[in-house]
């Protein structure tokens, strides 16, 4: 949670500050009388990888509709690459939740993949046209989907299907990747697929990772950073700082017990105080719903910033 200061280059001026992949400053979202976060500042370095958690309705998606100019924030502001979000911006990436896609439909994986490179200039031509089949063979590639490309979408699997949704979002080559519960409805070896996808991409180019999920467990391993917001309040750090009964205590506002089991992270939540409707006992996951663990490195014990 420290920032290091800028080198100095042999003459001894200095280097100036890399452009974060995403910056966000006094950013506050609310609706009506009711606000989802406010006061957040947070700058996410090229390559690195954020888990965004908290319970149902604590604002998560919207984060990511704001960085996705979908959403105007009600303050702050909010940049990518250096520049104000704006819609359409193909240095931004989005994988949704995987849902299976009506049987009948007959886009090709090569086609949907392709979309991703829509808002991308390639020129007109036969030039034009063969740089953006390579972009498309060379995601299809990389997510090993190139053996069912041909198909109609709607014959494929849900892991067919999302490891297609993710070269669409790679395809482009962008700085940041917005991940909306990616591995749901995934079956274990498929979130693992996704899972190392993503992480190979964050580390082959740098792409920034913003991952919205209720499950960290698959993904903990490779989490440098945690934002974790529950109801307007929120901690920001390492999975160490802030999956902690201190951290979550305070954002929760009711006792929380974070234990670590087998190399796992099992927080369980206080019996009379249920952290949300569905949550009347424990165990929980760190997002607050019952029953589910996560992988983890042990304890630190450090204090997040907790806003
Ligand atoms: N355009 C809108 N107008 C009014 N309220 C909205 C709007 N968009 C979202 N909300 C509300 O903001 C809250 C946060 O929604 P959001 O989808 O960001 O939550 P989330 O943390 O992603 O939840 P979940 O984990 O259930 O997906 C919800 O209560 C939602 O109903």
């Amino acid at each position: 949670m420290t920032t290091q200061p800028a080198p100095a280059a042999a003459d001894g001026r200095k280097t100036p500050e890399p452009v974060p992949a995403l910056a966000l400053r006094g950013a506050g979202l609310g609706f009506g009388d009711r606000t989802l976060w406010s006061g957040l500042d947070l700058t996410v370095h090229p390559g690195e990888f954020i888990a965004v958690l908290g319970p149902n309705g604590s604002g998560k998606s919207s984060l990511l509709k704001v960085l996705l100019g979908l959403q105007p924030l009600s303050h702050g502001e909010a940049e990518v690459t250096g520049r104000a979000v704006r819609t359409g911006n193909d240095r931004v990436g989005y994988i949704p939740q995987q849902k299976m896609i009506d049987p009948g439909t007959t886009v090709r994986g090569r086609d949907l993949v392709g979309f991703g490179l829509d808002g991308h200039r390639f020129g007109v031509g036969l030039r034009g046209r063969r740089r953006r089949r390579e972009k498309v063979d060379a995601a299809l590639a990389e997510v090993g989907a190139g053996a069912y490309a041909d198909r109609p979408m709607g014959v494929l699997s849900g892991g067919e299907q999302q490891r297609l949704r993710v070269a669409q979002a790679l395809c482009g080559d962008p700085a940041v990747l917005l991940c909306d519960e990616p591995l749901l409805s995934l079956d274990l070896a498929n979130q693992q697929t996704v899972a190392r996808l993503i992480d190979h991409r964050r580390h082959e180019a740098g792409t920034a990772v913003l991952f919205v999920t209720h499950e960290v467990n698959p993904i903990l391993p490779m989490v440098d950073r945690v934002l974790y917001i529950v109801d307007g309040r929120f901690a920001v750090g390492t999975p160490d700082e802030v999956l902690t009964t201190e951290v979550l205590t305070d954002l929760y506002r009711t006792p929380v017990d974070v234990l670590r089991v087998h190399g796992r992270v099992i927080v369980v939540g206080a019996t009379d105080a249920p952290l949300d409707p569905h949550c009347q006992a424990s165990p929980m996951a760190p997002d607050g719903r019952p029953g589910a663990d996560a992988d983890g490195p042990a304890a630190a014990g450090r204090t997040a910033a907790l806003r």
